[in-house]
């Protein structure tokens, strides 16, 4: 597919602490705000927009040429588009890709996403591993007649800190992912902003996945018989999710086979008492080389998170559910990418195993958590 894109108009990005860069409008016209942050995919724009987990975040692309292969209907991780505004260097002028159907920047217009492009992200990106992830702004067209007004906008946006969003963007309604083949486990898969790929990693192993509502209870929960329970990746600050941690302790209380994915990881790791906190500027790519310190392995991961859990590296720690251990840590900056209980069968990283889009290293915890549900049964 081949599609010229028109020159477009002027646009601006500004970040809370005042720091400016002027581009070209991409995507939507209009203005959007959020928290700036930085993803170093060099490929997987697709799964990166439609990652939920990006609500209300303006997401720098450091990779300098997006939108090569367009967009096609395989890939989205969900229904729309997550990321609140889109920042890359050079996009692609024409889409090829015999998957593509419409061009990235037709994509964002047409789901409203406003973007900016033509600024330099290594100097922005240099700018937010320096300062931290903040609030930022992108205006173009009527918006840019703000002037010196779209600093006090962006200032006056909402911190991700304290930030409750899970229920912003889950599934109200339960629905069903069958089973692949034979059907040997059920699972009662919590949505805080699940990505399509996990059902699917667990659908292919032969469980079927029901998919619930973040504010789904217990006893709805064990109205199923599970073999097993889920707790997904999701937006927002994990110190505001008591619903999802006081549901996570009464699965643990149970001992069910419990399995947690990023927001999920952060979930484990409150349920058991750890606290967590806000990184200075989080891990956001496909090439995150983390440790199992289980088996010693190092594997490449896709990384969405800004928040990270506070437990000890190299103590078991004592917790209201028995010995729990950090069973995965960050090559790059150590921080807690892991965590497994020792006298319950319950395990959780920080990462993302399902890896859309890839590598498919940590695909292994899939199986881990059918070992586990294996093991309950015998
Ligand atoms: N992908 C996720 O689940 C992210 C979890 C949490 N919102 C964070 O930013 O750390």
């Amino acid at each position: 597919m081949t599609t010229a894109i028109p020159r477009p108009g002027p646009a601006v990005l500004v970040l809370e602490d005042g720091r400016t860069f002027r581009g070209r409008s991409y995507g939507a016209v209009g203005q959007t705000l959020g928290e700036a942050v930085f993803s170093t995919g060099m490929t997987g724009y697709q799964e990166t927009l439609t990652d939920p987990s990006y609500h209300r975040q303006v997401v720098v692309m450091t990779a300098p040429h997006v939108g090569n292969t367009g967009v096609n209907d395989e890939d989205p991780e969900s229904g729309r588009i997550w990321v609140a505004g889109y920042v890359v260097r050079d996009p692609a002028r024409i889409s090829s890709n015999w998957r593509a159907t419409r061009t990235l920047d037709a994509e964002l217009a047409a789901q409203g996403v406003v973007g900016i492009s033509g600024i330099d992200t290594r100097a922005l990106t240099r700018h937010l591993r320096e300062r931290g992830a903040m609030r930022v702004g992108i205006f173009s067209g009527d918006a840019l007649a703000g002037g010196d007004e779209l600093l006090a906008r962006v200032q006056a946006a909402p911190a991700m800190s304290g930030a409750d969003l899970a229920s912003e963007v889950a599934t109200t309604e339960p629905y069903t992912v069958p089973a692949q083949g034979t059907r040997r486990f059920t699972v009662a898969a919590v949505d805080l902003g699940i990505k399509g790929m996990t059902p699917y990693r667990m659908a292919e192993r032969g469980i079927e996945v029901h998919v619930l509502p973040a504010t789904t209870t217990a006893e709805e929960i064990y109205a199923l018989a599970p073999d097993g329970v889920f707790f997904s990746n999701g937006p927002g600050d994990p110190a505001t999710a008591d619903h999802a941690v006081a549901l996570m302790r009464a699965v643990l209380e149970r001992g069910t086979p419990l399995f947690g994915i990023c927001f999920g990881n952060q979930i484990l790791g409150r349920a058991l008492g750890f606290g967590t906190y806000k990184l200075k500027y989080g891990h956001r790519g496909i090439n995150q080389p983390v440790k199992d310190r289980v088996t010693g392995k190092v594997e490449v991961t896709a990384h969405n998170h800004g928040f990270a859990v506070d437990a000890p590296l190299d103590t078991v720690s004592d917790t209201p559910f028995g010995r729990a251990e950090v069973s995965h840590v960050c090559l790059n900056d150590n921080v807690v990418e892991g965590l497994r209980l020792l006298d319950r069968p319950a395990f959780s990283v920080q990462y993302h195993p399902e890896a859309a889009a890839g590598p498919h290293d940590a695909a292994y915890l899939f199986d881990r958590f059918v070992s586990l549900m294996e093991d309950q049964r015998a």
